[in-house]
């Protein structure tokens, strides 16, 4: 269900949104600020550091270009007089221009050094905040796909993030190389400066367009990468490899892929050549305006304006400068195309949950003093127009065992999710003891409520590990752990393992053990015992147990929660039996609520389920 509708979102209507324009870039560039802060705040000492280095390298190519003109005046005077020749001042300089190529060697490789270091720091630093702020919101908003396409682009562009980094950095330290080589060119021939520009905007143009519809492209192409993703991991992962094999899937897998991918190739192909060809056409456009200049400088020369240290000094300066606002101009489609994916990024953050803790939140009641009571609760989920649950009414005593009954789809997982507060309800309210549960300390609550849910997660971690996240805190609790795993017969398990405790489970690591269903199912079971839970959710826990097993479990479970209260979502009505009420969902309603006697003795829903299941055991 969740897969199918993330996949099938259509981003084209965005995409028109997306084809930005020059000035829109320009605005991107706000992003910036906000970045650099980051930044920062990964690591001052680095980034003050990496700063300074830069201004440092920018003054050097104008300090080797003069020194490399007094060298070539100073050689040319000197071979205009061969018989009084004193050599001290060309060799000074010469160690001059020595000593400058080594500094600015060295402040590369520093610059370099410093760039990797910080942009690792930062890489790790947003990965972990992308975590934690996801960790924050709420289940609804990781099934919306708009959003689950956000949190993509926010966690791919983690390696995007650190190039920014190092590209607004050059950035800046190229712009002050050239406000000093141009400080350069202005004093001798000012026209150069104009030449230059001339020959440099329009492919600062092309590319800036070019940049724009990749942009827009990779924009559309977000879904379709996100299936690409999902169909490799299908057609080779452990997890799908034995349904692939069974149902003779992978050709229908392959195909997909690589429908999909020939599409992309031939968006893109186009998109390339374009570019290849307005590229070579603006390159040419610059070299004709730098040999302008040339032309310029050599006529200057010749006339005698100018020296020949001046002609290489201003030749050089020129070619750097072209080469260097070259860089620059097409620097700033990359940067400010990374500041729009920044845009992203921020948005993800700016993504708040809506399923917070009040403000002054009250503490869980222990004992729960009369229950949760339902009062015309209703829920939708988001894009969906039909009601999972709606208009339940009935309250969940302290210390009672309620079953939840009902076909596939009526709403029974959904009913247990408003209890835990992964959603609220769209209409009605669930009350705890007569106060609305919005108004408790949200932590407080799910650290009161045990669940585990039918589709538990299988970690890829050790036998301990895989009942301790019931309760992380306890981790080292070896004691409860055991405990735990004894109340749900998991511990049986445990000894069998080589490694017991410690074994590792799953096959994606090395020596991990894989367990059958129901092994799976009593270790998932354990995790609702790590913790004082007052209130045990069981959504379909036993499903994969033989009866004999599931017996036991049930019996053992109605010893070690009395007193407490327990909702059970089980299709076996060998397990429904032993709760004090069974409340049956059709369609998301409340069809019938009671004891399974006063249930059979309606003969209503419940019983015509009861006696279905009873006939197939005849
Ligand atoms: N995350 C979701 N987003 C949108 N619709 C959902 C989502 N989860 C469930 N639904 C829909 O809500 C309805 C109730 O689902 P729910 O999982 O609560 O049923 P259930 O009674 O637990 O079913 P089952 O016995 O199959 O586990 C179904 O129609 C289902 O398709």
């Amino acid at each position: 269900m969740k897969t199918s509708r993330l996949f099938s979102r259509d981003t084209l209507q965005n995409t028109k949104k997306e084809n930005l324009t020059f000035r829109e870039r320009i605005a991107a560039l706000s992003n910036l600020p906000l970045f650099l802060k980051m930044v920062w705040r990964t690591s001052p000492a680095m980034t003050l550091g990496n700063m300074l280095l830069r201004i440092a390298r920018s003054a050097t190519p104008l300090a080797m270009l003069y020194v490399g003109k007094l060298i070539i005046d100073n050689v040319v005077l000197l071979s205009k007089t061969p018989q009084h020749q004193n050599l001290t001042l060309l060799w000074e300089l010469v160690a001059l221009e020595f000593g400058l190529a080594i500094v600015s060697d060295l402040l590369n490789r520093l610059i370099t050094l410093i760039d990797s270091l910080l942009g690792d720091l930062f890489s790790k630093h947003t990965s972990i905040r992308i975590l934690e702020h996801a960790a924050t919101l709420d289940l609804d908003q990781f099934e919306d796909s708009a959003f689950y396409d956000k949190l993509e682009r926010a966690r791919q562009q983690t390696v995007g993030r650190t190039i920014l980094l190092s590209q607004v950095m050059s950035q800046v330290q190229d712009m002050i190389t050239i406000i000093f080589l141009a400080a350069g060119l202005v004093v001798f021939n000012p026209w150069l400066i104009l030449l230059l520009f001339i020959a440099i905007l329009p492919s600062f143009l092309g590319e800036s367009h070019f940049n724009d519809r990749s942009y827009a492209l990779t924009r559309m192409q977000t879904p379709e990468k996100r299936e690409l993703d999902y169909l490799r991991f299908l057609g080779a992962s452990d997890e799908t490899a034995k349904e692939l094999k069974i149902f003779d899937l992978s050709g229908f897998v392959i195909e997909r892929f690589s429908m999909l991918s020939d599409r992309f190739y031939a968006a893109n192909k186009k998109l390339s050549i374009q570019r290849s060809a307005w590229g070579t056409a603006f390159a040419l456009l610059g070299t004709a305006g730098y040999y302008g200049a040339y032309i310029m400088i050599i006529l200057d020369t010749v006339s005698g304006k100018a020296t020949i240290g001046e002609l290489t000094f201003l030749a050089a300066s020129f070619r750097q400068l072209r080469s260097l606002l070259e860089v620059i101009l097409n620097r700033f489609t990359a940067v400010s195309q990374g500041a729009i994916y920044l845009r992203d990024f921020f948005e993800f953050f700016d993504i708040q949950p809506r399923i917070t803790t009040a403000l002054k939140p009250l503490p869980f009641p222990r004992p729960i003093q009369s229950g949760f009571t339902f009062e015309d609760v209703g829920f939708q989920y988001l894009n969906s127009e039909r009601w999972a649950n709606r208009h339940l009414n009935f309250t969940l005593m302290p210390g009672e065992k309620l079953a939840l009954v009902g076909e596939n789809g009526a709403g029974k997982t959904t009913l247990v999710k408003l209890l835990a507060r992964l959603y609220d309800p769209t209409e009605g309210r669930i009350l705890l003891d007569g106060v609305d549960l919005k108004a408790y300390d949200l932590a407080d609550l799910r650290m009161n409520m045990g669940i585990i849910f039918q589709d538990y997660i299988r970690y890829q971690m050790s036998f301990s590990q895989n009942i301790a996240v019931g309760n992380i805190k306890e981790k080292e609790n070896k004691a409860l752990i055991a405990s735990s795993a004894h109340q749900s017969m998991a511990d049986l398990l445990a000894a069998k393992l080589p490694d017991q405790y410690e074994q590792m489970l799953g096959k994606r690591f090395a020596q991990g053990v894989e367990l059958s269903g129901g092994e799976w199912q009593k270790i998932a079971l354990a995790r609702a015992y790590m913790k004082d839970a007052q209130l045990l959710i069981l959504d379909e826990p036993t499903a994969a147990l033989d009866a004999r097993a599931e017996y036991e479990v049930f019996e053992r479970f109605s010893e070690l929660t009395k007193g407490k209260s327990a909702v059970l979502i089980s299709h076996r009505f060998s397990t429904v039996r032993m709760a004090d009420r069974i409340l049956v969902l059709e369609k998301g309603e409340l069809a019938e609520i009671g004891s399974h006697e006063e249930l059979l003795l309606k003969k209503g829903k419940y019983a015509d389920l009861f006696n279905l299941q009873a006939m197939g055991y005849r």
